[in-house]
């Protein structure tokens, strides 16, 4: 495993010079008449020069030379078949409890890197407009050899489900491993290389960028901690390279632009916007210790607010190992209808919910106002079980992309795949009338 350098916080302002190259970060102003080792100084901005205080993020590179030497961009047509990012009617709208088993990866003798693994299982919205997300699953076996890419239509949120992701970006390297989670915010270019066959889940939002949930009455201190977020470390590699590809995502399309070197020149960074990763075992668990079964919004570790107050576009929910001590409770997740769409996975282990049929590498979609909750077996289950405090999910980690859209499923995600499992509604079939005077 690499031994990456991270730096730690959430939202902070950080500054990181490559450790080859002291003194590489201009002192006190941004855009010095000659930069130190004749760097150039580019801004990546992460919101609008106006925006508030708040939610204004920016960085500053100093790189060996500006994004702008490239070669015109052109269509990367047939480089993600699967990838779709507008235009969400392919298929019938369809309310039925979706559920998938594990996504194939990559067929033995074929080699598909992140990018061509990238599949959109659903999504709404609209990238033109910026409001709206994109649900997909990577499904790869190879390192992206000199290539980058960058997503000009929103931030990704990549939960690795099956294989380490060993991450190059412009603000240095990242090594994501399962059970934890990175975030790379719009437009900026990282290159992914892989140890084996990799899968994993990807949410993608076009409206604004991921923020840690307010903690109202919890206090200070819990959840998602900041400093538990790691940032990398500059690392400037001088690599002149015959046909670079940086492809960019671009209004749902994929593009690339040829360049003679690697993108990955930046020697000095400082500034807000950055990339990150969280390890999920860092999660304080917040719950119920007298009865009754919360609401899982206090397992959200990350948010992308929508306008409307506590209303996301979409919130990244874990269901992390935990004590269950609620007394005279129906422990479980309750019968439920939500009016906003719940995408769920699985990195490891099984989910209390569901006694079979949702496994690692699969998913479940409950749109909305769909009922869903648990099976047959987990009702029976725990309508009788002793009350004793118990651990729950040791060995599992679910999660669950919530959102306040409406999402359609693409044509892959409902056909090509070959993975909904058309029997999912027989789970709840056996659920007997108890009813008695
Ligand atoms: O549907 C699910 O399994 C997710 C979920 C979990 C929970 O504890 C409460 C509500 C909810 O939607
Ligand atoms: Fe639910």
């Amino acid at each position: 495993m690499p031994e990456y350098k991270y730096l730690s916080g959430f939202g902070s302002h950080f500054s990181s010079e490559d450790s080859r190259f002291p003194n590489s970060l201009p002192e006190g102003q941004n855009s010095p008449q000659k930069c130190p080792y004749g760097l150039y100084a580019e801004q990546l901005s992460g919101s609008a020069f106006t925006a508030p205080r708040t939610e204004n993020t920016r960085s500053w590179l100093y790189r060996i030379r500006p994004s702008v030497v490239h070669q015109p961009f052109q269509r990367f047509e047939g480089a993600a078949p699967f990838l779709r990012g507008t235009g969400w009617d392919e298929q019938h709208p369809n309310p039925n409890q979706m559920r998938w088993n594990p996504f194939d990866l990559p067929a033995d003798g074929t080699e598909v890197d992140f990018v061509g693994g990238l599949h959109t299982v659903c999504g709404a919205g609209d990238v033109r407009s910026r409001h709206g997300l994109a649900i997909h699953v990577y499904l790869a076996n190879s390192s992206m050899k000199n290539s980058a890419f960058y997503n000009s239509d929103g931030d990704f949120l990549i939960v690795p489900q099956q294989g380490p992701l060993d991450i190059t970006t412009e603000f240095g390297r990242l090594y994501v491993k399962p059970n934890e989670i990175c975030v790379i915010p719009q437009g900026i270019r990282f290159s992914v290389a892989l140890e084996g066959p990799s899968r994993g889940y990807i949410l993608e939002v076009y409206d604004g960028h991921f923020r840690l949930p307010d903690l109202g009455p919890i206090g200070a201190n819990g959840l998602a901690n900041p400093r538990d977020f790691l940032t990398p470390t500059a690392h400037c590699e001088d690599r002149s390279v015959e046909g670079y590809r940086v492809v960019s995502k671009f209004q749902g399309a994929l593009f690339v632009a040829r360049q003679g070197h690697s993108p990955f020149d930046v020697v000095a960074w400082h500034g807000n916007y950055v990339p990150y990763k969280y390890d999920l075992a860092r999660f304080m668990v917040i719950n119920s210790v007298s009865f009754d079964h919360c609401d899982p919004s206090i397992f959200t570790v990350l948010t992308c607010p929508s306008n409307r107050p506590g209303t996301a576009i979409a919130d990244f929910v874990i269901f992390p190992p935990r004590w269950s001590v609620q007394e005279h409770t129906f422990r479980p997740p309750y019968y439920h209808r939500n009016c906003m769409s719940e995408f769920m996975g699985l990195i490891f282990g099984r989910y209390e919910a569901k006694e079979g049929g949702f496994l690692p590498g699969g998913a479940s979609l409950h749109s909305m106002m769909t009922p869903h909750g648990p099976d047959h077996r987990c009702f029976e289950g725990a309508s009788n079980a002793e009350l004793k405090p118990e651990r729950i999910a040791d060995g599992t980690q679910a999660f669950m992309f919530e959102s306040s859209l409406s999402m359609a499923v693409t044509r892959w995600g409902e056909e090509t795949c070959q993975k909904l499992d058309a029997r999912y509604y027989e789970c709840w079939q056996a659920l007997e009338k108890h009813f008695h005077l």
